[in-house]
């Protein structure tokens, strides 16, 4: 079984509009709510991918009600601590030039007894779990060292884990040596300090990451696919050209895939593909976090994968 924790949980709003500018009022065309904050879609993902999984995290108030009601159209279990505070919601706002941009609520603060509450479940929910996936920010009054915390405790157990998650909280979090992690460019350059220009820099910085311990690191470069460094060596995994509809929930999408990898212990090749195949496939839906199994099927066989290394 997987488990996905989601600190940070958020309805995600995607308006459809003609255009928008500041300082005017802009009717929304259509407007589709979907579970959101990464590691729900990372959870959604997972169960189309068809793997057994249990979405954990914080939900309050009548937004996080709502979010359990639209989890349970995906048949997804949960194991939410239920808190005081109101859960946020994120906005995406997709023009008919083909941009999308994003407003993202932060979450409310959840008090010291609801983290311990947390605590106890994940305990539990790691025995449980083969993979576990943490993703996304958290909500304020946590230490940006509870992702540290949970990937020590998950790896004690010898369980694998992914991290996706960017700033102090990613900073903080390969301390702890994850399995996997999946930075894209600018989390990558954020991590490192640095400013990378080609593919090989990009290569070099994440075998740098691969030299501390960490099993898996990939990195997502959109519509160029993804590099994956790894003990088999150095992998680019290209996807055909397709007309994307939302590219929003592409990352999650990946890191889905490569924990449903993971749990079916496949080549890192064929993980490669396969997470290529379905991120792509998010792309080509308005949903966040969501894929057509046709979809992702006709994409498969058309993913590059060349061994660099
Ligand atoms: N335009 C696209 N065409 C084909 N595949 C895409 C496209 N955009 C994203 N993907 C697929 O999704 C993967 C992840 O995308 P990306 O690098 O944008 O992640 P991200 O920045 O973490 O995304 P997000 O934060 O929006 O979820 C890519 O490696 C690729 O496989
Ligand atoms: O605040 P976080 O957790 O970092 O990001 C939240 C978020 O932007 O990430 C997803 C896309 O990756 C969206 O579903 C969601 O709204």
């Amino acid at each position: 079984m997987i488990t996905t924790v989601t600190l940070n949980v958020a309805i995600d709003k995607a308006y459809v509009v003609e255009d928008f500018a500041k300082n005017t009022v802009t009717r929304v065309q259509t407007c589709s709510n979907t579970a959101g904050g990464k590691g729900l879609n990372v959870s959604k993902v997972i169960k189309l991918c068809g793997e057994a999984i249990i979405a954990t995290g914080f939900v309050g108030g009548h937004a996080g009600a709502y979010i359990e009601d639209l989890l349970k159209e995906y048949n997804i279990a949960t194991d939410f601590v239920h808190t005081k505070s109101e859960t946020r919601s994120c906005i995406n706002i997709l023009a008919s030039d083909g941009t999308s941009t994003e407003f993202l609520e932060p979450g409310a603060p959840v008090t010291l007894d609801e983290v311990n509450q947390f605590y106890e479940k994940i305990n539990v929910l790691i025995e449980k779990s083969d993979v576990i996936t943490i993703s996304g920010s958290i909500p304020n009054g946590i230490d940006t060292t509870i992702y540290a915390d949970l990937i020590s405790k998950i790896k004690s157990k010898g369980k694998k884990v992914i991290l996706d998650t960017s700033g102090a909280l990613l900073a903080d979090g390969v301390k702890a040596c994850p399995t996997l992690i999946k930075p894209n460019q600018e989390e990558l350059e954020a991590l490192l300090g640095i400013t990378i220009t080609n593919q090989t820099e990009v290569i070099e910085a994440a075998k740098r990451l691969h030299d501390t311990g960490i099993e898996f690191v990939v990195v997502s470069l959109g519509g160029d696919g993804a590099l994956l460094v790894c003990k088999d060596g150095v992998f680019h995994g290209k996807p055909p050209k397709i007309t994307p509809v939302n590219t929003v929930g592409c990352g999650d999408s990946m890191v889905g895939a490569f924990a449903v990898s993971l749990s079916r212990k496949l080549s890192a090749e064929n993980a490669l593909r396969y997470a290529i195949a379905v991120s792509a496939a998010n792309a080509l839906t308005m949903a966040t976090g969501s894929f057509h199994i046709s979809d992702m099927e006709r994409i498969l066989p058309e993913v590059e994968i060349n061994r660099l290394f």
